[in-house]
């Protein structure tokens, strides 16, 4: 469903991504790891068009989006969340998550039930104010966000960065019931091996620029991670 071919990005004069190609099936989780630095953000703000690369193509659902801006990309089942989080603080919760159905293709008006299932916190904080919340409801609120329109695939930058490990335990259910209802695909970065042996169909290792390894994620080793994850 999400097919790059040959992507090249970076910011101003740096290249940062160097001939990048990668797939996510329908349904798939597929896990991007790489240490500090090496561009896995950035090849994410490439899927999504905040950053335009500057060659290859992009393709989703055998339709080239390269030149799309992010959010016709959102509009066309494709949901996003950056790295930080970035909800937005002044606003309560249902007005950030009301902020999700924008993006969502065909004007959706409502908030669906299910959401509600997936983040029962959410429910009881409606009212609050998104920064009021701590780090890991927040994340909460920004994964709530991205899946309120409804998208067939969804990025995920770092999600259990800083957040305290009960959390990171939420959150890893969450993923794994997206991954059982299998309606929605998840690219995520995220650098625990045990999580991508765990949860993930499939993995690629991002090494300075380039896609250095990829294969089933049960498959992944103890010798790839040290080669090419450890510092
Ligand atoms: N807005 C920007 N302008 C210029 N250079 C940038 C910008 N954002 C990132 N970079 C540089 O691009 C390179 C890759 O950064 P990126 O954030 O994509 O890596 P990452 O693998 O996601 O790292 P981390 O795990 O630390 O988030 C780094 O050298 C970084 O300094």
């Amino acid at each position: 469903m999400l097919n790059l071919q040959k992507i090249e990005a970076g910011y101003g004069e740096s290249m940062v991504i160097r001939n990048v190609n990668l797939q996510v099936k329908p349904g798939q989780i597929v896990c991007l790891m790489g240490r500090n630095g090496v561009g896995k953000s950035t090849l994410m703000k490439s899927i999504m068009g905040v950053i335009k690369p500057r060659s290859g193509s992009i393709s989703y659902h055998d339709r080239d989006i390269s030149s799309f801006p992010p959010d016709r990309r959102a509009k066309s089942g494709i949901g996003y969340v950056p790295q930080g989080r970035e909800i937005f603080p002044q606003l309560s919760v249902e007005e950030n998550l009301l902020l999700g159905l924008e993006a969502a293709a065909g004007g959706r008006k409502k908030l669906p039930d299910s959401l509600f299932d997936t983040f029962p916190v959410l429910r009881q904080m409606l009212h609050r104010k998104g920064g009021d919340l701590s780090g890991g409801q927040q994340q909460q609120l920004a994964i709530a966000r991205a899946l309120a329109s409804g998208p067939k695939l969804l990025l995920l930058d770092e999600p259990m960065e800083g957040i305290q490990p009960s959390i990171v335990m939420e959150i890893e259910a969450i993923i794994e019931s997206i991954k059982r209802n299998r309606e929605i695909a998840v690219l995520l970065v995220e650098q625990s091996l045990e999580f991508a042996t765990s949860i993930a169909d499939y993995y690629y290792v991002l090494d300075r620029g380039t896609i250095a390894a990829e294969g089933e994620a049960e498959h992944l080793s103890e010798e790839q991670v040290r080669k090419h994850l450890t510092v």
